[in-house]
């Protein structure tokens, strides 16, 4: 067993505790998103300092209202090392805390090179292991194998991009029709948690795709598992949004908000009832 593996015992599966979590706390995942612009409106410096005091004051803000918090990783990332250093304190808080945590580091590699992203983001011990991590598909469903494998070995989770929030995704995500580069990644990803309680194989679908998930026949309803939604507040996706694009995939949806959550801040009672008045909103 690699050593990645060794703890898995010690955790439940992630399906498993996501679902404990959005029963305890309802279904919001609050976006990390520490952009240079929200850092100067928080009146602190785009510097690693003031990206320590923005991360920790969301986490402790938000995240006993919060299903999970996703940090995105590149805004840690422009900060080099001290940066990364940042992120690695913020996920040890959130565990510390029993916050779940989704890196959202869009990983996706040849499978030698997999594995080692695998064990980045997912491996036991890694300074770097979130609960879940989102994972590109470019290279081919099966590239990602490694990571799959090892977040199942440690009871850890995946979110695959299927059709993305973003206006451009539709050039390679719809590519195909009835047969799209869309749907053959979510009935893989479907095919990963059959049998499971709920599956630990997650997707990406932005709440900004309209009736593209139902057009081009995603079967979300019978992913069991969860559908990570970006696009809500600052895309412009609403309740509204999320209804036309999932319909009755729509229990499985962990709607997901950064920039319109953040702006709220820096007053932590003002960002922790933004995040309530979105996760009660979409409810
Ligand atoms: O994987 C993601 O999280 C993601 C996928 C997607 O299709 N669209 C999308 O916006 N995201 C991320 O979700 C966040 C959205 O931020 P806001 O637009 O500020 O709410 C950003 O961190 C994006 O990188």
């Amino acid at each position: 067993m690699p050593p990645e593996a060794g703890a898995a015992a010690s955790r439940a599966p992630f399906g498993e505790r996501l679902a404990a979590a959005r029963a305890a706390k309802g279904s919001l995942c609050v976006g990390i998103d520490p952009h240079p612009a929200l850092l100067g409106a928080w009146g602190l410096d785009d510097s690693p300092s003031g990206l320590e005091r923005f991360s920790l004051a969301v986490l402790d803000a938000v995240g006993p209202v919060a299903a999970a918090v996703k940090p995105q990783v590149a805004l840690y990332e422009r900060h080099g090392a001290r940066g990364l250093a940042v992120l690695e304190a913020l996920l040890a808080h959130a565990a510390e805390a029993g916050v779940l945590t989704i890196a959202d580091a869009k990983r996706g590699d040849i499978g030698s090179t997999m594995q080692a992203y695998a064990e980045a983001w997912l491996g036991e011990g890694r300074p770097l292991a979130a609960d879940a991590v989102t994972l590109n598909p470019y290279l081919g469903f099966e590239s990602l194998r490694p990571a799959i494998d090892l977040a199942a070995a440690t009871g850890r989770g995946v979110f695959v991009l299927a059709l993305t929030s973003n206006p451009e995704g539709r050039s390679v995500q719809h590519v195909g029709g009835d047969a799209s580069v869309a749907r053959s990644i979510a009935h893989a990803a479907a095919a990963e948690n059959a049998g499971s309680a709920p599956g630990h194989v997650g997707l990406v679908v932005g709440a900004t795709i309209g009736d593209a998930a139902q057009r081009l026949g995603l079967g979300l309803a019978s992913l069991n598992g969860p559908i990570l939604a970006p696009g809500v507040g600052a895309q412009g996706a609403g309740p509204e949004e999320l209804g036309a694009a999932f319909g009755d995939a729509l229990p499985f949806v962990l709607p997901t908000s950064s920039r319109a959550i953040l702006a709220a801040g820096p007053a932590p009672g003002n960002l922790r009832a933004a995040a309530e008045r979105t996760r009660d909103e979409l409810a």
